[in-house]
């Protein structure tokens, strides 16, 4: 007997309609750092878990799905990030020039002793073998996988009502011996999750006077790349 021809399960491409559209333009576009404006309570699990699906829905190079998420809740290992991360910001202060160093020392650019919930997401370069389809020449691919798999959780954590803040200032070695990462683990982000009720309308660095948004059309090219006049 000849086996059943097997067909692919296709879904329709039809744009969304013009609520569903709106609704994901909504999330890009009001979607922000949070880094003060935590509430205490926590986050219910199966909320986590929908943005934990969020993130394991992100495309990967050669489907490899690299990413691990340590969830962070114990105040206590929080605080030992939170310690961490004071090291590393007055060793910051001082990269920057002495006309920004003031300002630099007044933002504020973390919430992991606020956020209820803390996830260390990390990268396992060997997760589908030592040759990756379309890994094979450019070794980083599989980190810029597990970063699209934090855009996702933070947008559908706008979405949820949820804030998300990444810390990225931290020495390796201090997040690697806090929460007993293996060497061969690349360490790609910690993220600060905590229910918000108000977001800035604009990025907060922009709101301080850190950096403002640039004009997309500068950074449009046609046809190849082209130097800045
Ligand atoms: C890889 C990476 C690393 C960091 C960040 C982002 C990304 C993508 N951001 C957040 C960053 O400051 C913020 O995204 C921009 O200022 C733009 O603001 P919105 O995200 O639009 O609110 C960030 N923020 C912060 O307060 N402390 C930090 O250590 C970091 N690190």
């Amino acid at each position: 007997m000849r086996p059943e021809p097997v067909f692919p399960a296709l879904q329709p491409a039809a744009p969304f309609d013009r609520c569903e559209r709106a609704a994901v333009y909504k999330a890009i576009e009001t979607r922000r750092d949070v880094r003060d404006q935590f509430r205490p309570d926590p986050l219910p699990d199966d909320l986590v878990m929908r943005l934990l699906r969020a993130a394991h829905a992100a495309p990967s190079v050669g489907f490899m799905q690299p990413w691990n998420f340590i969830l962070v809740r114990s105040p206590t290992v929080r605080e030992r990030a939170w310690q961490a991360f004071s090291r590393a910001n007055e060793d910051a202060a001082a990269l920057f020039p002495p006309e920004r160093r003031d300002l630099y020392r007044s933002l504020k650019l973390e919430g992991i002793r606020k956020a209820p919930l803390s996830i260390c997401v990390t990268c396992d370069p060997d997760r589908a073998g030592p040759v990756v389809l379309g890994r094979t020449h450019n070794p980083r691919m599989d980190v810029y996988s597990t970063v699209c798999a934090v855009q996702n959780l933070w947008l559908a954590a706008r979405a949820e009502g949820v804030g998300v803040g990444w810390v990225s200032i931290f020495e390796e070695t201090d997040v690697r011996a806090i929460l007993g990462i293996p060497e061969r683990i690349e360490i790609v982000a910690w993220l600060c999750l905590g229910y918000v009720d108000e977001l800035y309308c604009d990025p907060e660095l922009a709101v301080k006077g850190w950096r403002q948004r640039l004009p997309l059309e500068d950074l449009i090219f046609e046809d190849g790349w082209r130097d800045n006049p």
